[in-house]
């Protein structure tokens, strides 16, 4: 795998499968959070509350096992030369930032430029979704999906925009239920190509 994935991809291969917490260790740390609150964790209705708040985690952050450089590597060549932007607009995802575990929800446009290989539409989505399903800061993420495309596509250039609503800040905090956060990130000719840069901001638009 080429360093910079790999330097991405960190987060997981710092644990091994023997430190890894068991279901169990989970279930208990959701009940004593459940015992913090005030509540009672033997009550019915919370009775099954710490395991399902354990396989709703599964699904949240199901991208530490997932790697999205692998997505890429399945590619196809024979595209008569086709030499321009290529965007997938508006791809919804649901994320959990790393400062208090609060839903991210937004929205990401991905758009590159093929220098003699593209792949599958669906990838790009599905490497958007990987990175969501991890603990993220927007920028972190934004980079992330740009970096990966760059190294494993070696397109001309790409672009990465994410608008993103953090409910960190618009359901507790400082309360500003109507902000969203927008970051991007450009390489290659998105990045040193101003009209390319427009175009793509255009297409996002
Ligand atoms: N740059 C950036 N900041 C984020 C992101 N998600 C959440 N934050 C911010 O992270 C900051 C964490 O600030 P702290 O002061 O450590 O935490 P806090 O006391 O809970 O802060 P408040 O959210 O202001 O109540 C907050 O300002 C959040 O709005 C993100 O994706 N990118
Ligand atoms: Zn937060």
């Amino acid at each position: 795998m080429n360093p910079i994935v790999h330097t991405l991809d960190r987060a997981r291969a710092a644990q091994t499968e023997s430190d890894k917490p068991t279901r169990a260790e989970v279930e208990a740390a959701v009940r004593t959070i459940i015992r913090w609150t005030g509540d009672d964790p033997e009550r019915d209705g919370l009775l099954e509350t710490p395991a399902r708040v354990t396989r709703s985690f599964e699904e949240f952050f199901a991208g530490y096992d997932q790697r999205p450089a692998e997505i890429l590597e399945k590619t196809f060549e024979e595209i008569e030369g086709y030499d321009e932007m290529i965007a997938l607009r508006g791809i919804r995802f649901e994320s959990h930032c790393e400062h208090h575990m609060a839903p991210i929800i937004g929205q990401a446009w991905v758009a590159y430029i093929p220098n003699g290989r593209v792949v599958g539409i669906s990838k790009l989505a599905r490497v958007v979704d990987i990175y969501a399903r991890r603990l993220q800061i927007q920028e972190k993420m934004t980079a992330q999906i740009a970096n990966t495309i760059n190294e494993v596509l070696k397109p001309q250039g790409v672009g990465v925009i994410i608008k993103a609503s953090h409910h960190c800040m618009t359901t507790r905090g400082v309360h500003k239920p109507d902000t969203d956060l927008v970051t991007s990130r450009m390489l290659g000719c998105f990045r040193d190509n101003a009209l390319t840069r427009q175009e793509f901001l255009g297409i996002a638009v």
